[in-house]
């Protein structure tokens, strides 16, 4: 019984999203015990935990299909074009998890971001700070943008509209040169004094963490009791209160305050797209953006790839239904890692621009 209304669940998948891989042919029970790291090279991934799809999800996806199903029509779409992928980190390249300070990305993550920059640029634009997407990730061809996009290096933008105050030339101890846009310098010193007083007015709240992300700040609130809730949330705004130059968004259970400089992630993948000579709307015709993000503050990038004049594929990382801007969808970080492995065979197979990008060593 319990089998044939499975059963009709997996075809009813199957029909939405083509994973012929999911159809059971051995009891349910052992179905659902396959671990998600058995998977095959590209294919779908079987997650650890007991596999809850219901009807919404399954309409949800007819709306925002697996980037792993459309695959072949996402390689069509982009013909003549070159792809940049762009990715979010948390929840996107490495799971979420409860101590943001163990969100570390796997190995075989790391090689399928790593063969996808072998052929494409590659930019990981994140909530964290710069730095410290660079310590989690290690790659030396990926371009990084930390703080929401506030804080980015990469080559010289083409574009003369930023403002050269923001703009600092670096080179690293091999010769190569960058440079580091950060919009929100200004504010630097005003976020140094609200971390010391985020921390001290949460210090005695059981749960609360506050990360310094360098241009915004995170007050998580994941191990904080419901009850207590409320008082994260008030003292938070006590603070933007005095500090009226600053605004908060909501994360996955993390408060993060943000100045209000009207730049976000989606602002930092066009400025990343300038830098690498798409800068104008001829140009702009040429590339295929790729998105990958889980989160809220990804929607501001698949807006821009929906409403900015320039076509891509935003991917929204989710595996229940979710309002969103992105057209296509992605179960978790492990139906990333196998969708970055099958782009980075094919970049391998058929690209013909290789990405010269590369990471300060020093
Ligand atoms: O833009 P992202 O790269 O997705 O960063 C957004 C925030 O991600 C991190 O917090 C989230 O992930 C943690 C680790 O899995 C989890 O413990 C936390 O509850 C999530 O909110 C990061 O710690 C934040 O600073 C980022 O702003």
């Amino acid at each position: 019984m319990v089998g044939s209304k499975f059963m009709n669940v997996a075809t009813k998948l199957y029909e939405a999203t083509g994973m012929q891989r999911w159809l059971p042919t051995k009891p349910q029970s052992e179905f659902m015990s396959k671990s998600r790291h058995d998977h095959v090279d590209g294919g779908y991934n079987m997650p650890n935990e007991p596999i809850t799809i219901d009807q919404n999800y399954i309409s949800w996806l007819k709306e925002h299909p697996s980037a792993l199903t459309s695959f072949q029509r996402m390689i069509n779409a982009s013909k003549g074009k070159q792809i940049v992928v762009f990715l979010d980190y948390d929840g996107t390249l490495s799971p979420i998890v409860s101590d943001p300070e163990r969100a570390f990305m796997t190995d075989q993550m790391r090689t399928a971001v790593g063969d996808v920059s072998d052929h494409f640029p590659t930019a990981i634009i994140s909530g964290r700070s710069r730095e410290k997407v660079f310590d989690f990730v290690k790659l030396k061809k990926v371009y990084y943008s930390g703080s929401h996009g506030m804080d980015t290096m990469g080559p010289a933008p083409k574009n003369v509209s930023y403002d050269n105050k923001y703009l600092h030339k670096i080179s690293d101890n091999e010769g190569n040169d960058f440079v580091v846009f950060q919009p929100a310098q200004d504010f630097l010193s005003t976020i140094e004094k609200m971390l010391i007083e985020v921390k001290e007015r949460t210090r005695n709240i059981k749960g609360v963490t506050i990360e310094d992300n360098r241009f915004c700040l995170s007050v998580h609130y994941r191990h904080v009791k419901d009850e207590d809730y409320g008082r994260v949330e008030s003292e938070v705004e006590s603070v933007l209160a005095k500090n009226p130059g600053f605004h908060v968004t909501k994360g996955n259970k993390v408060l993060e305050i943000r100045p209000c400089i009207g730049w976000n992630k989606g602002d930092a993948l066009k400025y990343l797209l300038d830098t690498l000579g798409f800068h104008n709307s001829t140009s702009s015709n040429h590339v295929f953006p790729i998105y990958i993000g889980d989160d809220t503050t990804d929607e501001d990038a698949f807006k821009v790839l929906r409403e900015g004049g320039i076509e891509g594929y935003p991917i929204i990382v989710s595996s229940t239904p979710k309002e969103t801007m992105a057209l296509h969808s992605l179960r978790n970080p492990s139906e990333v890692q196998s969708f970055l492995m099958r782009l980075g065979r094919w970049g391998f197979n058929n690209a013909t621009t290789n990405n010269h990008g590369h990471y300060p060593t020093s």
